[in-house]
């Protein structure tokens, strides 16, 4: 007799109360942070048209997965990690479970050390605090990390309806001080300048090198699109308005990142990532007060994507835990590991290493589970199976090997891609590796449902 593992309920009909401008808000507001300025920083080491072009191709692609995967949440009303039982079995869902909780409490942590790093360079400009770096310097940095843990428990306290008002009412704030912000920017630099500018030495970077950076850095929300599509009440909510609004808040942020970061290298002669910030830019013109609004919002409305992400994935695997406590829980762990870029001697090393690691797992994983629910399933997830042992998603044990070995495959080829100067100096390695592992997991999945039927 087929039995029950644990609970998993498809949000309510009365409780889809996200309509487009939330969802639009959510994904503007997820990407309108410090590290995607950030980000913006690193690929400027392509030069000016390398990466903008990237950041387009990498971005359009990406989100176009995003929407997909909204939907997927939308349709069925259940989070994102519930919805890789089908694939990968409902034990099997477990690994992606795991992967999207250290993710997503990693770029949680990973956006409050950026905030803080920001945060501390102002406190020295108001307070004279010792700058980040230099002795004594940590001092704003922790006062920074501790200021954001406050706002994100403040902005997850009531579950998901607190995460739609933070990003509601940051979303507007965001708009306001971020339009001033370019205004700023764009003063102080010439474009042709800009366009002209190129790094020097070891710094540069191919185009295929900004793409599997950008595709990491964009593939990583991909895996959270249901946990809020599944409040959707229409479907352009969780496709369109999600694709507009994710690529909207990269493009906007990372080109300012990459803006600013050129501008500093050419005054300054020296590259340098960290100064993606445009807030130090404003920091320098007298208005400390005004950037370190900006950081602070921003980052908040990111990490409640993040946090929303990673508490739902918590979620997926001890199923008697509740969405608000598993918030709270995430919430207090991203604390303590913002901390540990404390002990790298540079946070850009730590960050990208990061963001490889993430590319490789994810992309892979995202194409396994898209291609089962859009060709295997053809869009036809039977809620009643996702929690049944014996059942339709049990497959061997609970792990459906097939969408596991399909992913471990496409981590390989990752891997393999990588060290081709071919592919990985042009297109990158990541979307490559996804189209493959999509084909394999195809055919092999394709084979084991005919056996089925016959
Ligand atoms: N690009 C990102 C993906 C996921 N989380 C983030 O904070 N940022």
């Amino acid at each position: 007799m087929a039995k029950d593992t644990g609970k998993i309920q498809p949000v309510r009909p009365e409780a889809r109360q996200m309509g487009n401008w939330d969802m639009l808000a959510t994904w503007i507001g997820a990407n309108a942070n410090n590290g995607t300025w950030y980000i913006g920083g690193v690929i400027a080491a392509a030069g000016m048209l390398t990466a903008s072009t990237a950041l387009i191709v990498a971005g359009v692609i990406s989100y176009i997965l995003l929407a997909f995967a909204s939907y997927m949440g939308h349709r069925t009303g259940l989070p994102a990690m519930a919805l890789t039982r089908p694939s990968f079995g409902v034990r099997g869902s477990f690994i992606p479970s795991i992967i999207n909780l250290v993710q997503f409490i990693g770029w949680a942590a990973a956006n409050t050390f950026i905030a803080a790093i920001s945060i501390s360079v102002i406190f020295k400009d108001l307070l004279g605090w010792p700058a980040y770096g230099t002795p004594g310097g940590n001092r704003g940095l922790i006062v920074g990390i501790l200021i954001m843990s406050l706002l994100h428990l403040g902005s997850i306290s009531l579950g998901e309806r607190s995460v739609r008002m933070i990003e509601r009412v940051g979303i507007v704030l965001v708009m306001l001080f971020v339009i001033w912000e370019s205004v700023v920017v764009f003063r102080h630099v010439s474009l042709s300048a800009i366009l002209a500018w190129r790094p020097s030495g070891h710094f540069h970077m191919t185009s295929g090198g900004a793409i599997d950076v950008l595709a990491a850095f964009n593939l990583a929300w991909v895996t959270a699109a249901a946990d809020f599509s599944r409040f959707t009440k229409k479907k352009q909510a969780a496709t369109t308005f999600s694709f507009l609004g994710a690529n909207i808040g990269l493009l906007w942020f990372a080109l300012i990142g990459l803006v600013a970061t050129i501008a500093t290298a050419i005054e300054s002669g020296a590259y340098n990532p960290n100064d993606s910030d445009p807030s130090t830019i404003a920091t320098k013109l007298g208005l400390g007060i005004v950037a370190l609004l900006v950081i602070v919002i921003t980052s908040t409305t990111a990490n409640a994507v993040n946090l929303m992400a990673a508490g739902s994935a918590l979620t997926n695997m001890f199923h008697r835990l509740k969405l608000t406590p598993a918030l709270w829980l995430v919430t207090l762990i991203a604390t303590c590991v913002s901390f540990i870029p404390l002990f790298f001697s540079t946070f850009l090393d730590a960050f990208i290493a990061f963001l490889d690691m993430i590319g490789m797992f994810l992309g892979p994983e995202i194409a396994v589970f898209l291609v089962d629910y859009f060709f295997i399933r053809k869009q036809d997830y039977d809620a009643n199976e996702f929690n049944r042992k014996q059942g339709a998603y049990w497959y061997q044990a609970g792990f459906n090997w097939r969408a596991i070995v399909s992913w471990a495959f496409g981590i390989a080829i990752y891997f393999g891609l990588k060290r081709l100067p071919l592919i990985a100096n042009t297109v990158g390695a990541t979307f490559v590796a996804m189209a493959l592992t999509a084909i394999l997991y195809g055919i092999l999945a394709t084979r084991n449902r005919t056996q089925h039927t016959i």
